[in-house]
């Protein structure tokens, strides 16, 4: 039986994350080595050049599931009948830049594109947000969009969950596949908290294993929070493949569903879980079945997790005040 394709857009084509991502949505990655996709690839108009180089490229590849690629400027092409789209495209922050112009230029980008996709998009469309400030991105965007069901609009904090794992693993002589229920809460930026205290290395209790709360304090929170800015230290450009790497694995895990005894790390709109104030983007561990995901409940939060949850939380609630008085939700 042949599937009807699945529309995948893609923001922000041309960049460097684009380039490390395209090619493993076409080549099965993203949905399932069965399902057929379309691309679209939105790009400003300066990045459309390049876009079409890329495009060239994915036909060279010929990967039996592309049916489809179409490069646009206009986010109502692009958008129009997404069932997945990846909000890659952002301003980043240039030298001076107040961290309000880097809201109010993203802004510029994710109110439309919200709007591109609330007139646009396929009824299941489901919005992940990599683009930075993520989870204030995809607030806005979701603002845009009161057609869309708000929790179609996720943030990406995946890349954060992977890299706690690996330190993780690297602490404790574990493969990585054996570690289980690691959280990442808050926000995708410094203040992040990547919470080991329920996570479970080969069926037992991580913090007890690791009994080391200066590592956790020292050395784990903030290698895993402070990574990016590492990775932009020795690369001299920020985490380009790790992050497309992300994207991929937030998406089909999404779609595909969490493994039983296992959890994940989404930026998501809250629903007061956690004393997490409702309708902020924060990231939370969710179990994911049929293409939905379910916060985690019940789950113990000692004193030492409340305290780094509630900062994170509260820089969250700043980028909300920020974009509201900038009339941006
Ligand atoms: N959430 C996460 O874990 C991570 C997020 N990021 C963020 O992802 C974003 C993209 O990173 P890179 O690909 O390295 O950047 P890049 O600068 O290489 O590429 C960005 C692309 O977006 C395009 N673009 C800009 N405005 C657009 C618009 N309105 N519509 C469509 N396309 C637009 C640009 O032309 C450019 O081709 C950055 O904001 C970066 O900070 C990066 C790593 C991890
Ligand atoms: O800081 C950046 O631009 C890249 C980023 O988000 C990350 O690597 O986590």
């Amino acid at each position: 039986m042949t599937r009807t394709p699945v529309n995948v857009t893609v923001t922000g084509a041309a960049g460097q994350i684009g380039y490390a991502l395209l090619f493993r949505i076409a080549s099965g990655h993203l949905l399932g080595p069965d399902v057929p996709v379309n691309l679209r690839l939105l790009e400003i108009p300066q990045g459309l050049k390049a876009a079409e180089g890329t495009a060239m490229e994915l036909d060279d590849c010929a990967f039996p599931l592309l049916r489809d690629i179409e490069i646009t400027d206009d986010a109502n092409v692009g958008f129009a009948g997404a069932n997945v789209a990846l909000l890659v495209g952002a301003r980043p922050r240039t030298k001076g830049m107040e961290r309000g112009d880097l809201l109010s230029a993203n802004g510029g980008i994710f109110k439309p594109q919200g709007k591109a996709i609330n007139d646009n998009a396929a009824d299941d469309i489901k919005v992940l947000v990599v683009g930075n400030p993520a989870n204030t991105n995809a607030l806005i965007a979701q603002a845009a969009a009161p057609d869309v069901p708000a929790e179609r609009f996720t943030a990406m904090t995946r890349l954060d969950h992977n890299r706690a794992i690996s330190q993780l693993a690297a602490k404790t002589g574990a493969a990585v596949s054996d570690i289980k229920k690691l959280t990442i809460w808050g926000n995708h930026s410094a203040t992040q908290y990547p919470d080991i205290f329920h996570a479970e290395i080969a069926g037992k209790n991580a913090a007890e294993l690791v009994n080391d709360e200066a590592w956790l304090g020292d050395t784990f929170i903030p290698t895993v929070a402070k990574r990016g800015a590492a990775i932009i230290e020795a690369r001299g450009a920020s985490s380009a493949a790790s992050a497309a790497n992300a994207a991929i694995d937030h998406v089909h895990t999404w779609v595909n569903g969490t493994a039983a005894g296992d959890w994940t790390s989404m930026g998501i709109p809250s629903d007061g879980s956690y004393g997490v104030p409702e309708g902020i983007i924060s990231s939370f561990p969710v179990t994911t079945e049929n293409g939905t995901y379910k916060i985690v409940q019940g789950l113990d939060i000692n004193e030492f997790s409340r305290a780094r949850i509630d900062a994170s939380v509260k820089e969250l609630t700043e980028e909300r005040d920020a974009v509201r008085e900038l009339g941006l939700i």
